[in-house]
This record gives structure tokens, C-alpha cells and sequence, in this order.
């Protein structure tokens, strides 16, 4: 199986988590984007969806997906997304998409985050992908010299603006072995927006899909 087929398998089997009539979170990424395609099978059955992106609203919205805004919402049942990395504790990288901010608001607001993978983003420790950290424009040259500081090496995303107007630094060279500590730590930064690290608030619900099948793993 290649590795969009293990996304795609990872995706479906979060079909089961999605509870009727209600009003669900999704996430963003190229394993969200077949959630996406598999929600619109059954898109009757829901109330409509809370987007944490532009592109997986543009999705969303092009199968008729009823989009609501965070605003008008208190809690969601759950949000489905992917990830960069997790680990065995269920703390994750995330933002390859750049997303990771709006990803992060949905999560915070959701009761159960499903996170869908293939089985490489499972690793013993989070670093290897490097950390992305969105940052205030004017402040990119401080929060870099920070970065660098805690034993990063921190590179711009050349071209990319986030879909709040902001940059993104990935971090390169890290080996994150306390991902709490860490993930407070670099919010501490002045000029930092959020980080990648997806640990306070890390998954509940793991599917990972390998060539044997999905394996579900739950948070005890
Ligand atoms: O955090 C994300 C986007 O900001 C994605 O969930 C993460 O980058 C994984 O992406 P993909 O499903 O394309 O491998």
C-alpha cells in the first residue's frame, strides 16, 4: 500500500467516530482532505462541520458540507485531524499545513480528538519533524535568535503566510523528550502565536493505519 492509501484508510475508519446530527471539527492536510471526501458520503447524518483552514473549508464547501463558525459553537463532540508525529503519551507535531493555530482553537473547544495517521508519523520521540511555530511578522528575527537559544535551528517557510497573516519558523535539530515543558516554554516567546506541539491538549483516539489494517488506540 503506498502511503496515501495507508491516509486514506486512517481517514475512513474515523467515519465511526462521527456522531449523528451533530456538529463536528475538521481538521486539515492531505489525510483530512479523505475524511473530507468520505464525510460527504454521509453527509446527511451531520449538522455541519467547524473548519480549521481555508483549504479544508473549500473542500468542505464544494460537497455541500454546511460550514459553522466557531463563534456560534460551545463544544464539539469531536474533531478529526491529522498529524506530523505522535508519540506513545499521544502528544503530537503538527503544522505542516501551517495550520496549527486554528487547528489548535478546535481542538481546544472538542471533547475527543481523533487524531488519523499513517503508521510512520508514530515515533518514540517528537523532533525529527522539524517544530512549526507561527509568529507575529515583526517579530521573526527575535523569536529565531529565542529558538535557537533552546537548542533549535529555526528556518523560515519561505512564501507562505499563514491564513491569519502570520510566518512560520520549523525548527530543525530538536529531540523534544518533555513535550509539555516544551510546548509552554516556546508559547513564553513574545511574538509567538502557537506552536506545533499538540501535548496539553494532545489526542484521545489514535487510528493508525499500517498495511495489516487500522489499529485503534485509546487514551486510558
Ligand atoms: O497539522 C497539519 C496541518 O497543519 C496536518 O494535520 C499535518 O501536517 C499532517 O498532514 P498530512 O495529513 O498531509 O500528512
Amino acid at each position: 500500500m503506498t502511503q496515501d492509501e495507508l491516509k486514506k484508510a486512517a481517514a475512513l475508519a474515523a467515519l465511526d467516530y462521527v456522531p449523528e446530527g451533530a456538529v463536528i471539527g475538521v481538521g486539515t492536510g492531505s489525510t483530512v482532505n479523505h475524511f473530507i471526501d468520505g464525510l460527504a458520503g454521509i453527509r446527511s447524518r451531520i449538522a455541519g462541520a467547524v473548519s480549521s483552514s481555508e483549504a479544508s473549508s473549500a473542500r468542505l464547501r464544494a460537497y455541500g458540507i454546511p460550514l459553522v463558525e466557531l463563534t456560534n459553537v460551545d463544544e464539539l463532540p469531536v474533531y478529526v485531524d491529522g498529524a506530523d508525529e505522535i508519540d506513545g503519551g499521544f502528544a503530537m507535531i503538527k503544522g505542516g499545513g501551517g495550520a496549527l493555530t486554528r487547528e489548535k482553537i478546535v481542538a481546544a473547544v472538542s471533547r475527543r480528538f481523533v487524531c488519523i495517521c499513517d503508521a510512520s508519523k508514530k515515533v518514540a520521540t517528537l523532533g525529527c519533524f522539524p517544530l512549526p511555530v507561527e509568529v507575529i511578522p515583526m517579530a521573526a528575527r527575535h523569536v529565531s535568535r529565542e529558538l535557537a537559544a533552546l537548542g533549535g535551528k529555526p528556518v523560515l517557510r519561505e512564501g507562505f503566510t499563514t491564513d491569519n497573516g502570520n510566518l512560520i519558523l520549523d525548527v530543525h535539530g530538536l529531540a523534544i523528550t518533555d513535550p509539555r515543558g516544551f510546548e509552554t516554554r516556546v508559547n513564553q516567546i513574545v511574538g509567538v502565536v502557537t506552536n506545533g506541539l499538540f501535548a496539553h491538549r494532545g489526542a484521545d483516539v489514535l487510528l493508525l493505519a499500517a498495511p495489516g489494517g487500522v489499529e485503534r488506540f485509546e487514551r486510558g
